[in-house]
């Protein structure tokens, strides 16, 4: 499978939620459907809330990057450029909000889905759709910002 994410160049393919090179992480792989993007992802038992449902953090994670993903394949494809092509997009999340409507079974796949609504400049509005067994459980909308060449270069003002 072609995924957006293993496009990513090696310094950035570390994300807990979506890079193929962290062991520990999810992992995630997001593909073009149409105007839509997928991700499909099986929730493991330890992924548990309340027995029975998946742990809303995770749900959270999942629609993160899935939405990042799909800000910069929506980048690409406005450019008509290829996800191997330089410049890289890459983006970071800037905002995430999520509306969880039911609880998510934890038996079985997961799909995600996204569609990129605004893009202004650096800025990428996706709007994302987690289902279980078909039925819509939590709806999110990000705001993916690229990330600048100096992401975390300047420290943070030391506590007082
Ligand atoms: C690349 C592979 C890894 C994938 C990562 C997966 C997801 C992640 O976990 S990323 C990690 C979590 N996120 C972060 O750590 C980001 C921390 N924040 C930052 O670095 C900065 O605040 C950053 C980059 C988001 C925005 O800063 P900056 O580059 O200065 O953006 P700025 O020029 O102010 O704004 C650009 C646009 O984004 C909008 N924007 C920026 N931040 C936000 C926000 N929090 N909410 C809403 N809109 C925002 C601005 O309004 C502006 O929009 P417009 O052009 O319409 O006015």
């Amino acid at each position: 499978m072609d995924a957006f994410q293993d496009h990513y160049p090696d310094a950035v393919a570390h994300c807990f939620g979506c890079g193929r090179l962290n062991a520990h992480g999810h992992q995630i792989k997001t593909v073009w459907n149409g105007d839509e993007t997928v991700t499909r992802f099986t929730p493991e038992p330890y992924h548990t809330a309340i027995p029975g449902f998946v742990y809303g953090g995770l749900v959270a994670s999942l629609i993160d990057c899935h939405s990042t993903a799909t800000a910069a394949a929506a980048m690409y494809r406005q450019d008509g450029r290829g996800l191997d092509t330089l410049p890289p997009f890459r983006f970071v999340t800037g905002s995430l909000h999520v509306d969880y409507l039911k609880p998510t079974p934890i038996d079985g796949a997961l799909e995600i889905r996204g569609r990129a609504v605004e893009i202004k400049g650096r800025k990428v509005v996706v709007e994302t759709e987690l289902r279980a067994g078909g039925v819509v459980t939590a709806r999110g909308t990000v705001v993916a910002v690229q990330m600048p060449a100096d992401f975390g270069a300047a420290p943070p003002a030391p506590h007082r």
